[in-house]
């Protein structure tokens, strides 16, 4: 039973029903739970394992609810940078064809990098296409090389561009083999114990590219198991438009006539609900996850958060697939949300400490999880640390945890994610890093080459 104690931090910011911020605060784990939290007088002096963050804010490990990590490989595709949401699908959907098993594995060992090292702990990934063999295995192998809590949902998309859909024909799959895979990979490798590692979602891509059936069926289906669903859902005027014309009704409404509401779905962007549709959501108990930058990148519009946040909606934030963000920060997330509310809703629309909730403690609701989001006995040792001499937070000591947010985006210096140290000195240590990296270059390098 290892213990850890971490201890000194300039503030301990624990999101526990108090909004406790502890200066001078510490915390003792054992076994990956926590036990205690209090300042360091308070608490256990010595543990198997001790790390000072004196210097450090520390908080609650950060939580991503949205997420296509093999996208990582195909950052700024110059005839995807400047398009809105279906052109930019269709740019990339060919090149994301040629991407198989290996792809996969370097991408998501890549892309859980990139967040655990700015102070993520846990990730959802929508891994919605399975060419030349690639299985929601390799994600899942990989997540667990990296250490990170992973929701892998397995995504689909049954219909091509010949019956109306958007996706081409190649990339679609045969809705019977999908639902059998989405069975294998539940009873392979879904955890519902509380501090699982490793939870399986069904996750059928979009309005555009799956039937109404398979959205059914994909409901019954993750019911029958207890697991959670997540689709994209209202992301544009596009896709409004498509749900008005194919199936005469919002989008809202689809979810809720196919059993896509309640407290274990959650929705990605929802940028374009409506006043009715946030009120079903909160009725519902139906969680949304707020992609801001992936929202301004794609050009889809301002989500209205604020007005979800006031009805009761479960909020979480998203980096969303590293093609439309390009980036996986999900401080980066937390300040552009803020940010782009006041542009919409004005200066007072969220501020930083709420912005820094929908990050922590907001994922986990989303995500059906109360084991993880806050600092506080019980709860999973899932702790990140940001070093205040960073230049990013110079002048900032007079409000250390705002600063998280409007500063930077700083880089995590301390990672720990079920009391195991992931990021050490800003680096992730549990894997090797520069081959993960130059692996990750050959194939981006080679996916580049065979596009020209
Ligand atoms: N932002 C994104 N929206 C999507 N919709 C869809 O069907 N696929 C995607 C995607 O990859 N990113």
């Amino acid at each position: 039973m290892p213990t850890l104690l971490i201890r000194r931090a300039d503030v301990l910011v624990t999101m526990d029903d108090g909004r406790r911020e502890i200066a001078d605060g510490a915390l003792f784990a054992r076994d990956g739970v926590i036990e205690q939290v209090g300042t360091t007088a308070e608490l256990p002096q010595t543990a198997d394992r001790v790390i000072d963050m004196a210097g450090r804010v520390v908080t609650p490990g950060l939580v991503n609810t949205h997420h296509h990590l093999y996208q990582n490989l195909t950052r700024v595709v110059p005839a995807a940078q400047d398009a809105l949401l279906f052109g930019w699908l269709k740019t990339l959907y060919p090149i994301w064809g040629r991407m198989g098993p290996e792809h996969i594995r370097a991408s998501t060992t890549i892309g859980l990098m990139e967040l655990a090292e700015t102070g993520c702990t846990t990730s959802s990934d929508h891994l919605y296409m399975f060419p030349n063999g690639a299985r929601l295995d390799d994600s899942i192998e990989a997540a667990t090389g990296i250490g990170l809590r992973f929701h892998a949902t397995r995504g689909s998309m049954s219909i091509g561009e010949s019956k109306g859909g958007l996706p081409p024909d190649a990339l679609v799959e045969d809705e019977a083999a999908i639902l059998r895979d989405c069975r294998r990979v539940i009873e392979t490798f879904h955890d519902p114990s509380r501090f699982a590692m490793v939870r399986v979602g069904v996750a059928p891509c979009s309005p555009f590219s799956v039937s109404r059936e398979l959205m059914r069926d994909s409901a019954e289906l993750a019911r029958s198991y207890g697991v959670g669903m997540h689709t994209h859902l209202a992301e544009n005027v596009e896709d409004v438009a498509y749900s008005l014309e194919r199936f005469g009704v919002r989008p809202g409404a689809y979810a809720e006539a196919l059993g896509w509401c309640g407290p274990d779905v959650w929705h990605a962007h929802c940028v374009q609900l409506d006043a009715e549709e946030i009120g079903l959501f909160a009725r519902s108990g139906t969680g949304v996850a707020h992609c801001p930058c992936s929202n301004m990148r794609l050009g889809s519009g301002v989500a209205p958060v604020r007005e979800m946040m006031a009805a009761g909606v479960s909020v979480g934030l998203g980096v969303d697939g590293s093609a439309s963000n390009d980036s996986g920060h999900m401080l980066a997330e937390a300040r552009q949300a803020l940010l782009l509310q006041r542009v919409a809703k004005g200066g007072a629309a969220l501020t930083a400490r709420q912005a820094l909730e929908l990050a922590t403690l907001g994922g986990a609701k989303a995500l059906g999880r109360d084991d993880i989001g806050a600092l506080a006995p019980g709860k999973a040792a899932d702790v990140s640390a940001f070093d205040l001499s960073d230049v990013a937070f110079a002048g900032a000591q007079w409000d250390p945890v705002a600063a998280l947010v409007f500063c930077g985006p700083a880089r995590a210096d301390l990672t720990v994610v079920n009391g195991r140290v992931v990021v050490e000195r800003g680096r992730c240590v549990t894997v090797d890093r520069e081959m993960a990296l130059e692996r990750h270059a050959a194939l981006a390098r080679a996916l580049i080459h065979d596009s020209h």
